[in-house]
C-alpha cells in the first residue's frame, strides 16, 4: 500500500516566477518519485478539470462583483478537488498546484478588500479537511513583478489592476505566511533563477527525506497491525 500523497502549493502576486519554478519542481520531483511508483500531477487554478478551465477564462478576461468572482473561484476549487487533488492523494500521487485557496484569500481578500470571514466560510465549506502540505511564497516587490510581466506578455484582468490592488495583495500572502509558518515558506524571487532554484534544491530534499521517514514508519505500522 502506497503513502498517501503530498499537496504542494505555489503561490505569489503575479509576476512573481511561481509557473517558471513549478515546471523545475515538479520535474525533480518526478526523477526522485517516479522509481517508487509515485505520480507527480502539475495542476493550476483557476483551472485543473475540463470546467475550471471554461470557467478560467471568464474569470480572468471579464469583470464581475466581488462576491461572484469569490464564489467562481470556490467553485473551480470544489470540481479541482474532486476531480483531481482529492483522487490523486488517495492514490498516493503528489498534486503540485499553481495556486490554491491562499490566492483567494490574497486576491479576493487582500486585493479587493472581500471579509476575511467570508472567505473562511467558504474554505470551511470546500475543503474542511484538506490543506497543503507545502506552500512556497514567492516574493517579490511590485516594480520587480511589474517589470516582469510588462516584459512578457498581453496583460489579463488581475494583471492590469493597479499598484495598490498588489500591495494589499502582497501583505496578505505575508500576514498568511505568518499565520501558518508550518507549512509556509518565502522564497525571496527577486533572485535569479538559478539562485532561486538552489533554494528550492533544499526544500524538495528535506521534502523527499520526511517524506521517505513517514513512509518507513507507516510500513512498520502497517507490518505490526497486520494491515500491509
Ligand atoms: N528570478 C527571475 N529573474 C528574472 N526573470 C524571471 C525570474 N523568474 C521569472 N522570471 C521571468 O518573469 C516572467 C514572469 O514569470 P512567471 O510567468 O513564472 O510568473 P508568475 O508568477 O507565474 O506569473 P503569473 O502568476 O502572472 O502567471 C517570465 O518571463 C519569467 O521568465
Ligand atoms: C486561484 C485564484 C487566482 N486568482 C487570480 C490570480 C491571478 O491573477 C489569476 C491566475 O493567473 P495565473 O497566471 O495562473 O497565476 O487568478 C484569484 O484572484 N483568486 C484565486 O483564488
Amino acid at each position: 500500500m502506497k503513502a498517501t500523497g503530498k499537496f504542494i502549493t505555489f503561490e505569489g502576486i503575479d509576476g512573481a516566477g511561481k509557473s517558471t519554478h513549478i515546471v523545475y519542481v515538479a520535474e525533480r520531483l518526478r526523477q526522485a518519485l517516479s522509481s517508487r511508483g509515485v505520480e507527480v500531477i502539475s495542476s493550476r487554478e483557476p483551472g485543473g478539470t475540463p470546467l475550471g478551465e471554461t470557467l478560467r477564462e471568464v474569470l480572468l478576461q471579464q469583470k464581475m462583483h466581488l462576491e461572484t468572482e469569490a464564489l467562481l473561484m470556490f467553485a473551480v476549487r470544489r470540481e479541482h478537488i474532486a476531480q483531481v487533488i482529492q483522487p490523486a492523494l488517495e492514490r498516493g500521487d503528489w498534486v503540485i498546484s499553481d495556486r490554491f485557496t491562499d490566492a483567494s484569500f490574497a486576491y479576493q481578500g487582500g486585493g479587493r478588500h472581500l471579509s476575511l470571514d467570508k472567505l473562511n466560510a467558504l474554505e470551511q465549506w470546500v475543503h474542511p479537511d484538506l490543506q497543503p502540505d507545502l506552500t512556497l511564497l514567492f516574493d517579490v516587490p511590485l516594480a520587480v513583478a511589474r517589470a516582469r510581466l510588462d516584459a512578457t506578455r498581453e496583460l489579463d484582468k488581475f494583471e492590469q489592476e493597479k499598484a495598490d490592488f498588489f500591495a494589499d495583495t502582497r501583505n496578505e500572502y505575508l500576514r498568511r505566511a505568518a499565520e501558518f509558518p508550518q507549512r509556509f515558506r518565502i522564497i525571496d524571487s527577486a533572485q535569479s533563477i538559478a539562485a532561486i532554484r538552489d533554494e528550492l534544491d533544499g526544500i524538495i530534499d528535506a521534502l523527499l527525506l520526511s517524506a521517505t521517514e513517514q513512509n518507513q514508519v507507516n510500513q512498520i505500522h502497517q507490518v505490526k497491525t497486520g494491515n500491509a
